[in-house]
């Protein structure tokens, strides 16, 4: 990402993206119906749905099933990347990475009603997600993740700490490599918010781990 890339932003909605809670707590990231209907049944409210790299068509029926089931469970349910089937089936939000940025119909899915996540791992990024007032601001990889290949280096929680402080009025979501004993130092940078994916679909007992992720995270006195 070059500082040029501001410039070559699409249009861009005249007011910001609908705004959502200032801290979505646990936030765990998943690629399975099953997994969004059990995490949602043992109490997570805010979840995102990421399926890569298949077609449209492969996958509306999924994304569909999970939008109802976001709305059964009165949850915060964010459509990965499929911001055009998150649009015809009415999702809560979708999250988009800074390259969909470039390509996305950005008034389409604000004009749809659909809160918006943004993806962030340095200064310029952080500059052209607050250039597109998004509903939240995901920063990330803090720690190094086998879920994702990453490009770039871990940030810390340093380089988190900071982020977070340039945007007091946005919602904020830390991501990459946040098992649940590094929880605490993640918290003590100020998000409002910790997305998880390994700590919770590959724990030895995920039940537990999502009860201890949420009584962490949401629960005990900031
Ligand atoms: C909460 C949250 N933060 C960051 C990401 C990463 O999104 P993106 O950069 O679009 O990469 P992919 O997830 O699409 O591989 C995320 N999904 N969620
Ligand atoms: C999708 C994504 N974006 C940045 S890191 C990451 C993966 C996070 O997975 P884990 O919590 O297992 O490190
Ligand atoms: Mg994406």
């Amino acid at each position: 990402m070059t500082d040029t890339t501001l410039t070559h932003l699409p249009a861009l909605p005249d007011t910001p993206f609908l705004p959502t809670e200032k801290k979505l707590g646990l936030y765990p990231v998943v690629d399975t119906l099953s997994w969004i209907e059990r995490l949602l049944e043992a109490g997570v409210t805010t979840i995102q749905l990421r399926i890569k790299d298949q077609p449209d068509t492969e996958v509306e029926e999924i994304i569909q099933q999970a939008i109802e089931l976001g709305k059964r469970f009165n949850a915060r349910l964010f459509i990965n990347d499929y911001w055009r089937l998150a649009v015809k089936h009415q999702a809560y939000g979708v999250h988009l990475g800074q390259e969909d940025l470039l390509t996305a119909d950005l008034k389409a899915i604000h004009q749809a009603g659909l809160r918006l996540g943004v993806s962030t791992h340095d200064d310029e990024e952080l500059a052209l997600a607050i250039a597109v007032r998004p509903s939240y601001i995901a920063l990330g990889h803090i720690f190094p993740t086998q879920t994702k290949d990453m490009p770039s280096a871990p940030q810390g929680v340093a380089e988190l700490k900071r982020h977070v402080a340039t945007i007091p009025d946005y919602p904020t979501v830390a991501i990459g490599g946040i098992s649940i004993d590094r929880v605490p130092e993640v918290l003590a940078c100020g998000v409002g918010s910790i997305a998880v994916v390994s700590a919770i679909t590959k724990a030895p007992d995920w039940r537990q781990a999502t009860a201890e992720l949420l009584r962490l995270i949401e629960h005990e006195e900031r």
